[in-house]
């Protein structure tokens, strides 16, 4: 049965995180980080990648599935002839070792369950060896050791190498299920409780998105992002990943598989707006320590994006064992846009450290050093061609969007500088390159004959990340030459009202074979641009057909196939989540919720 990328859902202990699909299978799962080797592979492959399916008998697809309100507690049911059962699915709070707990529950009537266990270690690659120990199941293969046990025990049984269970819940009874991964060098630790986990991970998520501060329209889509965006954070180091998966496909049997489970930097500035703006200030704190630690040493050097913790190597590999999602491979670990250059990275990181203090963070000695630093690096810098924010692999163009931001991250330099005399800087030199761009920018990435902003300098394509101009600044909202290219951005890459970030026919600018979908984060952007250029009917009517492109539990993946009815690429992303927050938040406001981007 092909399983759908919408038919996952995200349980996650905010240091990795688990798929679990509505066949009640858990398909992806990274031990013990998110950008660990999966133990379960079946995502990108098949069920001999591993995987740990708990279901009625002979049942298909979930009747129903929902998170518990405002958590990462998941419930999926199932109707039977012989009854009704439900799978409530979470990963706890880490104390010492990552857990899964899944708790069977009889509805009603007596219902016949399946278990199906087939741990592989290093990415579905590694058949462990399994044995029984107090009663528990343990596999081990090299450094990793996971152990199986129930509460209470069920009889399981070894047959293909795979651990199978069949047991009964009749109405009211429960069977509780617990995986727990530690390094095989050391002893198991201590047991969790299945139960008192669950009423800890629903109070502790609870009071958590209680502290939103938006209670405008969509506010439950906004808590589900906010809490996918949390999930998607690594709480020992703050730092943010873009998503918990790699490859799942931009197109359906096509090559554009990338791996997302690293933290760039564009994406997490933008993420901790966003949680800034529902009134988040301790998770974009701890992100912002995050990114003072990573991009110490000298600026030339700054990265685009770090692994979790800061690692700077993330070389790009093939897994050839892996058939990829659907057949789309090959499917990649590690990922080489982390060499390229991205100009406007640098007008996030700046713009996103004045947006905190602005919100309240307090002040970290060496933030302004960081930010004199970049701007150094980016006074001569910004003349070069680079990547793009889409990270072209066609090689290096005069990006209009890279130009902004560098013109975004020397407005805001000297804003701070105007504000702060006593922070010292060459505010002279900085107010010439801000001056400099801008006059670059309007003549060589203006098309007067179109009226519109183009992609790069001399292009006639165009691109989404223009719709970003007025939000940034760059240009007041009114102003002709705006109001052009959204209208233009609308027309020449709109699908269905959705919006692609660029066009794939025309020039191959991103050096890659195949199409994809469109991308759901501009199409947000789309309908904020439409807002700010006075036309909110329309931007709200994008903004809710945009929202209502969520799974079931409210997800979103990267992209969205306007043709096919699909979601498309890595799944969850915060791009897209942290694209409806921020869109909410300019549409709709909310009592005591700050704007995503201050007023310039
Ligand atoms: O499409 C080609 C590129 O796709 C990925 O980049 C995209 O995801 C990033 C993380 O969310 C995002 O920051 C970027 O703007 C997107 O284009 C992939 O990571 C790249 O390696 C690939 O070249």
């Amino acid at each position: 049965m092909e399983v759908r990328i919408e038919d996952y859902a995200l349980i996650g202990d905010e240091q990795t995180a688990a798929l679990v699909s509505r066949t009640g299978s858990i398909d992806w799962l990274c031990l013990p980080r998110f950008d660990s080797g999966a133990c379960f592979a079946a995502l990108l492959g098949d069920k001999h990648n591993g995987h740990w399916r708990l279901a009625p008998k002979g049942a298909g697809l979930c009747d129903r599935r929902a998170y518990r309100p405002d958590s990462l507690v998941l419930d999926t049911e199932w109707d039977t002839p012989e009854g009704s059962v439900r799978v409530t699915d979470l990963m706890p709070q880490r104390d010492r070792a990552p857990d899964v707990v899944r708790i069977v529950e009889g509805l009603s009537g007596a219902v016949t369950m399946r278990g199906a266990l087939r741990l592989r270690f290093d990415y579905g690659s590694i058949v462990p060896w399994m044995r029984r120990t107090d009663g528990h199941r343990v596999a081990v293969a090299g450094p990793d050791a996971v152990w199986l046990r129930s509460e209470p025990p069920v009889r399981t049984w070894g047959e293909d190498f795979c651990t199978h269970s069949e047991f009964t819940v009749h109405a009211g009874q429960k069977v509780a299920f617990v995986l727990t991964w530690h390094p095989s060098h050391e002893p198991r630790p201590p047991l969790v409780d299945p139960h008192g986990a669950l009423r800890t991970s629903l109070a502790d998520w609870q009071e958590w998105a209680a502290r939103c501060r938006y209670d405008g329209p969509h506010r439950d889509a906004v808590v589900r992002s906010l809490i996918t965006l949390k999930a998607l954070t690594y709480r020992p180091t703050g730092g943010i990943v873009a998503a918990p998966t790699t490859s799942l496909p931009e197109q359906l049997g096509g090559v554009r598989n990338w791996d997302y489970r690293y933290s760039w930097l564009r994406d997490s500035t933008l993420t901790l707006n966003a949680l800034l703006g529902a009134g988040y200030l301790e998770e974009a704190e701890a992100w912002r320590d995050w990114l003072l630690r990573a991009v110490a040493g000298d600026p030339a050097d700054l990265q685009i994006m770090y692994g979790i913790s800061g690692e700077r190597r993330l070389r790009e590999v093939e897994l050839p064992w892996l058939s990829g999602y659907a057949g789309a491979s090959p499917v990649r670990t590690g990922n080489d846009a982390v060499t390229q250059l991205q100009l406007d990275v640098y007008g996030e990181v700046i713009d996103s450290l004045s947006l905190g203090l602005s919100a309240g963070l307090p002040e970290k000695p060496h933030m302004w050093q960081v930010q004199r630093a970049l701007m150094d690096f980016l006074r001569t810098a910004w003349k070069q061609p680079d990547e793009g924010l889409w990270e072209v692999r066609g090689g290096r163009r005069h990006f209009v969007y890279s130009k902004v931001m560098a013109w975004v991250a020397a407005d805001r330099a000297v804003r701070a500088l105007e504000e702060n005399p006593q922070l010292g800087g060459d505010l002279e030199g900085w107010r010439a390159m801000r001056e400099e761009v801008h006059q670059e920018v309007c003549a060589r990435g203006y098309d007067p004959k179109r009226n519109t902003f183009t992609q790069f300098y001399g292009s006639s394509e165009l691109d989404a990340s223009l719709l970003l101009i007025p939000r940034v600044g760059f240009l007041p909202p009114e102003d002709p030459r705006v109001v052009g290219t959204v209208d233009a951005v609308r027309e020449e890459l709109g699908h269905d009202g959705f919006v692609r970030r660029y066009s794939t026919a025309g020039p191959n600018v991103d050096g890659l074979p195949g199409d994809e979908g469109t991308f759901l984060v501009c199409s947000f952007w789309l309908a904020e641009a439409l807002h700010l250029t006075g036309r909110t009917r329309e931007a709200r009517e994008l903004f809710e057909r945009s929202v209502a492109l969520a799974n079931d539990v409210g997800l979103l993946a990267e992209e969205y196939d306007p043709v096919d009815g699909r979601q498309l690429g890595n799944f969850p992303q915060a791009f897209s989540h942290l694209g409806l927050v921020n869109t909410a938040l300019c549409l709709y406001g909310g009592k005591g919720a700050s704007p995503a981007f201050p007023e310039r």
